[in-house]
């Protein structure tokens, strides 16, 4: 089907029909749950294409392109852009105050180790906000800085001191948080909260993480800090959707995205993906927050950054996202769109499209379809002209070009057999 059938609005039959005007929001099931812990409903973005999207294999910005997506992701409204730790090189150190000069609405950050000259470099850049790092786990004490816990909360909070006196936000974050020991963990968080972090970040950074682990985690520490709660999931098992949602439903503050998920190994939370969840769980505050309408050129901007192709399964962009095929889907899709849609393709700008040319279109499809070319029928011969099609698509695929000849060539014949029978 994709090849030969590739979604074109102006190509097939195109439901006009909207989610909100026939279905009734208020009785969605996957809305938010009005616990007094959940934040899915007041959820702060922390978009780090331009930091975790810059570990992506394929990547490489230079300036101009930094500059255009750090204007775009700003465009799109998210809350903080995370840039590559200035200690990396010096056109990561140029490249970090070109952006901070920029004067986006966004508050930039960096992301950096978690000691005294690393952060004094970020503070010198000129950003809105520090983003300190260190890992807890076992792993990452011995086999990364080799340093103990007690060495960890002491530096720490040197350097949360310091960067406070700047006057600069600071968030500090353990690194592999789910493999750390949880009375390090908690220890730690504790003592930077009361040192006056902004946030704490808990990191799933090898992506093993599951909903239900993040959920414990995340509620444990709502209980233990009075300070924000940033969150970052790797996507090595296919959960960081679900665990950035997990993690909301149980008082973390802020997710960090990448557009398209693109970061270390297979990336992290992808910026589309949480929205398409979001706006499900959370349709007013997504809607009234987010240009969602900017998604599709984002993704295309970053896609073409780092020469990649938007996945044919991507949420919402994904070529075939809104793409109707059986004819059961078909039917019914024509009738009301929320039948077999849970988002609505306009809230982002986009356009459904009913697949009119296999074997398993049905023949509602087909009727919608001649109404949109107007080709006059009666409900037998739309049956008998799916027939045909059917027929042909059981031979070969078959694009849009080909399913209209049938349906011109059938109207044409039924027309000079009408003339006749005059
Ligand atoms: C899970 C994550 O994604 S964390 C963020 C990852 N981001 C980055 O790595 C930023 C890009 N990195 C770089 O440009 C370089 O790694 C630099 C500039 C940071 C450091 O480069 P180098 O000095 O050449 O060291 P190298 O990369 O080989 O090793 C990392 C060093 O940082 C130390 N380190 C690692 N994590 C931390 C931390 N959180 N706090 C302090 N030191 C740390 C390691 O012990 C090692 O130190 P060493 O020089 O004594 O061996
Ligand atoms: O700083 C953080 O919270 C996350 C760092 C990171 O990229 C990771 O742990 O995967
Ligand atoms: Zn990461």
């Amino acid at each position: 089907m994709c090849g030969t059938d590739a979604p074109d609005a102006a190509a097939g039959p195109v439901s006009n029909g909207s989610h909100a005007s026939k279905a009734n929001p208020a009785s969605s099931p996957y809305q938010n749950v009005n616990d007094f812990i959940s934040n899915v409903a007041r959820f702060k973005i922390i978009e780090s294409t331009l930091r975790e999207g810059e570990q992506f294999a394929n990547a490489f910005f230079d300036t101009e392109t930094k500059i255009k997506i750090a204007k775009a992701l700003d465009e799109f409204g998210v809350d903080y852009i995370e840039l590559t730790s200035p200690v990396s090189s010096p056109q990561s150190y140029e490249d970090c105050k070109t952006i901070c000069g920029l004067g986006l609405k966004a508050k930039i950050l960096t992301h950096v180790r978690c000691n005294m000259e690393d952060a004094k470099k970020a503070v010198e850049c000129g950003v809105d906000g520090v983003d300190l790092v260190i890992g807890t786990s076992s792993f990452l004490q011995k086999y990364s800085h080799g340093k103990s816990i007690a060495i960890i909360k002491e530096t720490a909070l040197e350097v949360i001191q310091y960067v406070k006196s700047q006057g600069v936000e600071v968030r500090f974050s353990s690194e592999d948080s789910f493999r750390s020991d949880l009375v390090d963990l908690l220890t730690l968080y504790k003592a930077v909260d009361q040192a006056g972090v902004n946030r704490v970040g808990v990191a799933d950074t090898v992506g093993g993480a599951t909903p239900r682990m993040v959920y414990d985690l995340i509620r444990t520490l709502r209980g233990v800090v009075s300070c924000d709660i940033e969150t970052h999931f790797h996507d090595d098992t296919g959960c960081a959707v679900a665990n950035a949602h997990s993690a909301l439903e149980a008082g973390a503050t802020h997710i960090d995205t990448s557009v398209l998920g693109i970061g270390e190994r297979n990336g992290i939370t992808p910026l589309g993906a949480l929205m398409a969840r979001m706006v499900v769980t959370a349709p007013d505050y997504v809607i009234n927050k987010y240009n969602l309408k900017a998604l599709k050129e984002v993704e295309e901007l970053v896609a073409s950054a780092v020469q990649i192709n938007i996945p044919f399964n991507n949420p919402i962009t994904g070529f075939c996202a809104f793409t109707h095929k059986a004819g059961i889907h078909a039917k019914a899709i024509l009738a009301n769109p929320s039948t077999y849609e849970i988002i609505d393709p306009a809230i982002f700008g986009l356009t459904r499209y009913i697949s009119i040319n296999s074997r398993i279109t049905g023949w509602n499809a087909i009727r919608a379809r001649c109404e949109q070319l107007g080709l006059k029928m009666t409900d037998d011969e739309v049956k008998e002209v799916t027939a045909k099609i059917k027929q042909m698509a059981d031979i070969r695929p078959l694009a849009i070009d080909d399913t209209d000849s049938i349906l011109h060539s059938y109207h044409i014949e039924l027309q000079k057999k009408q003339a006749q029978q005059v």
